[in-house]
């Protein structure tokens, strides 16, 4: 709702109220609509001002209405109200004025900003458009560069750039409330005709047609096959072109093709998704709202490879004091230089301050002894992880939280080597860990709710997202890369090029196909993970070197690496590249001959493969896994999945997440292609639909926040 009050005898104070970003839902538009009338129609009242209760201006539309049937009066009636008032309105912008929010601020006829507040149209990330006049209102402000640049890229401005780029008029250390009063009392009076927006002619810089055009293709570079963008850049494109009332009903047009997309259903779905893995549960019941984090003031980091230094860096701009490991002594020098060079970028790009000083670097983990929390990042071999937990587990004073970065290996063997099992977790960062945005918390069976709520805090602190998930082989993320990853072999087995797979992906919205990401990251380490498994054998030919354990295994990754060809690094792998650490993947004849040779010496006969077979097979593989990870209770809902997959393998966020997309193509439909394939594919075990897909399958396809109530109670599986 809206509170009404009267200040200083003249001035209306329209207050919003609807926590906890007062989001503008219909009770708020209604009491905007009822209180503008109000302080128009009372004689005392010379001039309005608009805020947000607690310090918060608006958030924008009420996101949890848009499912619904729309009630209460609609915006872009309300802001030409505003915008058409006879007496000054004044926005006081606090904390935030984003989306409808910075649309109602524009129809104010002046805007006072706190210093700290961001304004923003987010709208784009939602899968949407600024539909209350934003995108009609903001190029006739500020021009249209600048207008397409917040339009199209949802991205918050602070006061100061705002006040910049001219959309705020004043800003102000002090109280934003007390100072729009004030201005409120100094423009009684005025004039409001140059103040309403929409009036104004939209500035036409003579290269009008190269910024449109620059905008779509920057749109479509970015977007990888999200519609809101390039249809922000369309809207946009109508202020400058037609007369703002037509401007008006085009951006209706627009915002109503997108509001009923199913791009905007997964952003939206999304949205919440992030929101709701902080408010994790595990398998033995131990939950958020009951667990305390511990206080963690100093950290130590044992391994300062890759994944050590952008960890130790994390920590660090987090403000954690921190102890980094590394036991030679030419490394450790040579970790601390990268270290301080990814510091200084850091405060460079994007001005997180530098934290050398939080840093001490060591070549003994006895440093460690007064930390209250270690990161282990040594190479990923459980037999050298249990020698340093059991090092720590000696060394470190009570009470310290052990944890481990492996990517796959079990948490409670781990523990098990430790005097206070209940004290290890994982910590799965994902590389480059001081820029990826995920976090896998992973608690073991015997890993205490304290110590689960503590990791889980950390990550927030180091600005990661952070989903809980059990121990079980590859947690939730790299188990469900293995039937992903598997599919994408065999289908080069009957006949694919890695080209082909990668574009059917990449026009899918992944960042980069399934081949590209291998070569990125390096075939080697998917090699030593099978040959520790024992996966690796050294017959080459015959029907057994294309088996394992009854069912298909291809050895083609195996070969490749038995040839050096381990991605990017060698220059060679899926693709060539023009020297080794070459970012450029280009197709390679040789690979193409190898796959030739390959399916002759296995009898295989290459056929074609369509678009829809590549799509079906590497997807639904790894959506079955989902649903057993599911059911298995290695992750609470479909939602620490989805944000799992979105920030950490690349998905693309506009189709919502694997376990989303899974809901959206119908879970029946899924059932029945991955039966089709099973029946082709005999030997493939993943490609069977597990019990959960198919009892959600007959149940109706039930809406996926409806799963949690057929998903049996969550069982650990070690
Ligand atoms: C018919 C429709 C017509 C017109 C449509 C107009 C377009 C719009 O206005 S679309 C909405 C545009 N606004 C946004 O996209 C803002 C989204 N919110 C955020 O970016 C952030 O939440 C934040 C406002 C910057 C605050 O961030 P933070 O302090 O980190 O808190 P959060 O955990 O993100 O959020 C707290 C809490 O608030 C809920 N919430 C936030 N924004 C909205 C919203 N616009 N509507 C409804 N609820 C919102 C958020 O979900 C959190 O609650 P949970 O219970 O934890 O989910």
């Amino acid at each position: 709702m809206a509170l009404y009050s009267r200040v200083s005898g003249s001035v209306g104070m329209i207050t919003l109220q609807n926590p906890p970003v007062n989001a503008l839902s219909a009770a708020v538009r209604q009491g905007i609509v009822d209180m503008m009338h109000r302080a128009l129609s009372e004689p005392e009242v010379k001039s309005v001002v608009i805020c947000g209760q607690n310090g918060k201006f608006c958030g924008g539309a009420d996101i949890r209405e848009f499912g619904a049937k729309m009630t209460g009066p609609p915006l872009v009636p309300m802001v030409h109200l505003i915008e058409a008032a006879s007496k000054p309105v004044v926005a006081a912008i606090e904390g935030i004025a984003l989306g409808g929010g910075l649309e109602l601020a524009l129809s104010c006829h002046y805007r006072i900003a706190h210093s700290k507040a961001t304004l923003g149209f987010p709208e784009v990330a939602l899968g949407l458009l600024p539909g209350a006049g934003g995108t009609q209102r903001l190029p006739r402000l500020i021009g249209v560069p600048a207008a397409l640049d917040l339009i199209t890229t949802g991205r918050h401005v602070t006061a100061a750039e705002a006040r910049q780029l001219g959309i705020v008029d004043e800003v102000t250390d002090l109280n934003a409330v007390d100072a729009a009063v004030k201005f409120a009392q100094s423009v009684t009076g005025k004039s409001l005709d140059a103040r309403r927006i929409s009036t104004y002619p939209c500035p036409r810089p003579p290269d009008l047609d190269a910024i449109f055009e620059r905008a779509m293709q920057q749109v479509r570079r970015s977007a990888r096959g999200a519609i809101a963008p390039g249809t922000c850049v369309q809207a946009v494109h109508a202020a400058v072109t037609l007369p703002y009332a037509k401007g008006m009903e085009r951006e209706r047009e627009l915002f109503s093709l997108l509001f009923t997309s199913g791009q905007a259903r997964a952003l939206q779905y999304y949205f919440f998704a992030q929101r709701a893995v902080s408010r994790w549960s595990t398998a033995n019941g131990a939950r958020w709202d009951t667990s305390k984090p511990r206080p963690v003031r100093k950290a130590a980091v044992i391994g300062l490879g890759t994944m050590g230094r952008g960890i130790t860096v994390s920590l660090a701009q987090a403000g954690f004091s921190v102890v980094a490991v590394e036991t030679q002594e030419q490394q450790l020098s040579e970790a601390k230089q990268a270290v301080s060079g990814m510091l200084e970028r850091g405060a460079k790009r994007r001005g997180v301050p530098l934290a050398h000083d939080k840093i001490k670097y060591s070549c003994s983990v006895q440093a460690v002894a007064d930390v209250d929390l270690v990161i282990e990042a040594v190479f990923e071999d459980m037999a050298l992880k249990k020698t340093v937990f059991q090092q720590l587990s000696a060394i470190c004073k009570p009470g310290v939280l052990l944890c481990t970065n492996t990517s796959g290996l079990d948490i409670d063997e781990l523990a098990s080597q430790t005097q206070s099992p209940e004290l290890v977790v994982g910590m799965h960062f994902f590389a480059p860990a001081h820029v990826m945005q995920l976090l896998e918390v992973v608690y073991g069976p015997r890993s205490s709710p304290e110590v689960v709520a503590t990791a889980m805090q950390m990550g927030k602190k180091m600005g990661k997202v952070s989903v809980a998930v059990g121990n079980c082989r590859g947690f939730v993320g790299n188990r469900m890369l293995k039937p992903y990853l598997e599919q994408a072999f065999f289908l080069l087995e009957e006949g694919a090029t890695p080209e082909q797979v990668d574009q059917v992906l990449e026009e899918f919205g992944f960042a980069m196909g399934v081949f590209k990401v291998s070569d990125l990251s390096g075939l080697d380490v998917g090699w030593k993970v099978r040959k520790s498994d024992g996966l690796v054998s050294p017959a080459s030919t015959g029907t057994s070197a294309r088996i394992r354990g009854g069912s298909r295994y291809s050895p083609l990754g195996d070969l490749l690496c038995e040839r050096g060809r381990f991605g990017q690094k060698t220059g060679r792998g899926w693709y060539q590249y023009d020297k080794p650490g070459g970012r450029v993947a280009k197709p390679d004849p040789w690979l193409h001959g190898f796959l030739e040779e390959y399916r002759a010496q296995h009898g295989l006969v290459a056929r074609h493969i369509d678009h829809q077979e590549v799509l079906e097979r590497c997807l639904y593989a790894l959506i079955n896994e989902g649903f057993q990870i599911l059911q298995d209770g290695i992750a609470a809902g479909p939602e620490d999945i989805d944000v799992i997959y979105v920030l950490g393998y690349g998905w693309p966020r506009h189709r919502g997440g694997p376990m989303f997309y899974a809901g959206q193509v119908g879970l029946d439909k899924v059932v029945e292609r991955l039966e089709h394939y099973q029946q082709i594919h005999p030997d493939v075990p993943g490609l069977q639909p597990c019990s959960l897909l198919r009892k959600l399958a007959a149940s109706g396809n039930p809406a996926i926040h409806k799963w949690r109530e057929v998903i049996q109670k969550p069982r650990s599986q070690l």
